[in-house]
């Protein structure tokens, strides 16, 4: 019989199926043969895994089925599991372990050390994004880069910045009064106002001489954030090639193009300054502002420990941003920016694509963590009106009826605003989970369990701050759980949302100020409403801690409104 006698169909079918036994005859092999040897190259791995608890795998993927669903499904569905164990839960995402440990004496092991302070894998995919920049680089490079940047977040530095924080919190106010009366999502105000805080204080120019906002910044950020949390949940979404073969890595490109153009023209427009001799921010205030606001001596006066109570940090336990000024030269008093370029100026210390890195690193960790941080203080004095009204008594017991900025020293007045803080980045900590790769062992002080090296350890602060050998009533908004007397015999890592140790954020003290200031400013204004309780947050545990339905909240103007 010719070929050309033959059907097509019956010629393409066997053709077809033949290359598809071929692959899948190969496929199959492949991957029990990469099973058996990953098996016995981690076997040290996986026994010390098995003595660990935590929810039954499968074979190959492991947990990977965990993490399906939206990001508030995956948050709960952990959740739930954790509650099923003590204070140590192992989940394998395919070949990956991560063990999770929610007990404070464990995470003082390794938060405190020196040798466990290399980020896991997983902050890998953020590089296209922060490149090496101080919250993903390790090393020397980590080093040297923490001792230039940690000085430039120092209180004498901060307290400069109160005018420029007044300024643009009174901007945001604002704004948000258009809102009055209408249900909205405050994230919206907080994201916009944070990154323009930070382009006029730590970066030191105008935010009207960037001709794209931040708001724009701020939505492609939240964006980037999904796509990030996609990838590090969806197994087949981590290897480069193939994410990049999806219309997610087309959307990351567009993204960080908008996010890396904002800090291209920030380092543009201060270096023209700088080379005009101009030195700190360009931003203006408004003459009024100014003398009103002016710096009184004994501002500069608050010992340093009262500052450490005030912080949220306890008393003996200094570290990097907890220099006295004495030990910090005049010269080093610059902001983060002035510094970073003024160093580069030296040529050895740090190059310009270093800056840019560490640009991209403050502009994201400096703004996200806040506008999740603010949110939550809003939605929970909505939810708690007889806290809310606490809080506005010690407004006007601080400001009267008077339109006046808020001082440095009425911060350190402001005594229950930060309780009613600190509690809510208990309860809602902006980073819910702190990751690290282990190079070797670790033996736990919480029982008898020992963290295989290779692993990836994930401190669960969210886990933690919500202890019941902790807090009495974990779950309930309680801004009195910071009084001073319950905070004084706590264990350290009991609450821990600026994580603790030589890799602790940097920018902690910069959030508190800059925080209370906005928000005395907004409780000045407004009282906050909403028609949701508490129980109705639907918490998405991304790469920042979030509503699912977003921050849903209702402006009722107050009587003595300040006068913008
Ligand atoms: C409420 C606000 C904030 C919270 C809850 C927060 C929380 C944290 C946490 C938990 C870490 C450790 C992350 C890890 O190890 O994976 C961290 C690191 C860091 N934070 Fe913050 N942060 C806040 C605000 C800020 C601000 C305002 C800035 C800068 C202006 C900043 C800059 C940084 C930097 C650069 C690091 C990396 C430090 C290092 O690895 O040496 N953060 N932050």
């Amino acid at each position: 019989m010719s070929v050309e006698a033959i059907p097509p169909d019956v010629i393409s079918k066997p053709t077809f199926s033949s290359a598809g036994n071929v692959f899948y005859g190969l496929l199959v092999p492949a991957v029990i043969l990469w099973y058996i040897y990953w098996k016995l190259s981690r076997r040290h791995m996986i026994k010390l895994a098995d003595k660990l608890p935590g929810p039954k795998g499968w074979p190959i993927i492991g947990n990977a089925l965990e993490f399906r669903g939206s990001a508030h499904e995956m948050f709960s569905r952990l959740y739930k599991h954790s509650e099923a164990v003590d204070s140590i839960m192992k989940v394998w995402v395919g070949h990956k372990l991560l063990i999770f440990l929610t007990d404070p004496r464990d995470a003082e092991i390794i938060l405190s050390s020196h040798v466990h302070i290399d980020k896991s894998n997983e902050y890998r995919l953020f590089e296209p994004w922060l490149g090496n920049g101080l919250l993903i680089s390790t090393g020397q490079k980590w080093k040297a880069h923490r001792k230039l940047i940690a000085p430039t977040f120092h209180l004498n530095v901060l307290k400069g910045f109160i005018e420029l924080f007044n300024v643009n919190s009174r901007a945001t106010v604002e704004k948000m009064r258009k809102e009055a009366g209408k249900t909205f999502d405050c994230h919206d105000y907080m994201s916009e106002a944070t990154v323009e805080i930070l382009l006029e204080t730590a970066m030191g120019v105008s935010k009207k001489t960037q001709d794209q906002s931040g708001y724009d910044y701020a939505m492609a950020v939240m964006k980037m954030c999904d796509i990030l949390h996609l990838r590090h949940t969806k197994i087949w979404m981590k290897p480069d090639w193939i994410f990049k073969l999806t219309k997610y890595g087309g959307m990351q490109h567009k993204l960080l193009n908008t996010i890396h153009s904002l800090t291209r023209k920030v380092i543009k427009s201060k270096m023209e300054a700088w080379t005009k001799g101009i030195r700190g921010s360009v931003a203006e205030v408004p003459d009024d502002l100014r003398i009103k606001s002016g710096f009184k001596k004994e501002d500069n006066q608050v010992k340093s420990v009262v500052e450490g109570v005030s912080f949220g940090q306890s008393v003996g336990l200094k570290d990097d941003l907890d220099v006295d000024d004495n030990d910090v030269g005049e010269k080093k008093r610059l902001a983060f920016l002035d510094l970073m370029i003024e160093a580069s100026q030296n040529g050895v210390v740090i190059t310009s694509e270093e800056i840019r890195e560490q640009v991209d690193t403050i502009m994201f960790e400096g703004h996200d963590t806040t506008a999740a941080g603010s949110s939550f203080f809003l939605s929970l004095m909505a939810a708690h009106p007889e806290i809310q009204e606490r809080l506005i008594r010690e407004m006007d017991e601080i400001f009267g009826d008077s339109d006046r900025p808020a001082t440095f020293a009425d911060t350190l007045e402001m005594k229950y605003l930060e309780r009613c803080l600190l509690e809510a980045l208990r309860l809602y900590p902006p980073v819910p989970i702190i990751a690290r790769q282990l190079k070797e062992n670790v033996k736990l002080a919480s029982g008898d369990y020992e963290l295989p090296a290779g692993c990836t350890v994930v401190i669960a602060t969210v886990k933690i701050h919500r202890r019941e050998d902790i807090y009495e009533n974990p779950t309930k908004y309680n801004p009195d759980n910071f009084l001073p007397e319950r905070t004084a015999n706590r264990h350290y890592y009991g609450f821990i949302p600026f994580s603790a140790g030589p890799r602790s954020c940097v920018g902690r003290k910069y959030a508190m100020l800059k925080l209370k200031v906005l928000l005395s400013t907004i409780m000045r204004n407004f009282r906050i409403r909403s028609h949701l309780s508490e129980r109705d947050f639907k918490l998405q545990g991304d790469i920042i801690l979030k509503r699912e339905e977003g921050f849903q909240v209702r402006l009722e103007p107050r009587k003595h409104a300040v006068k913008i």
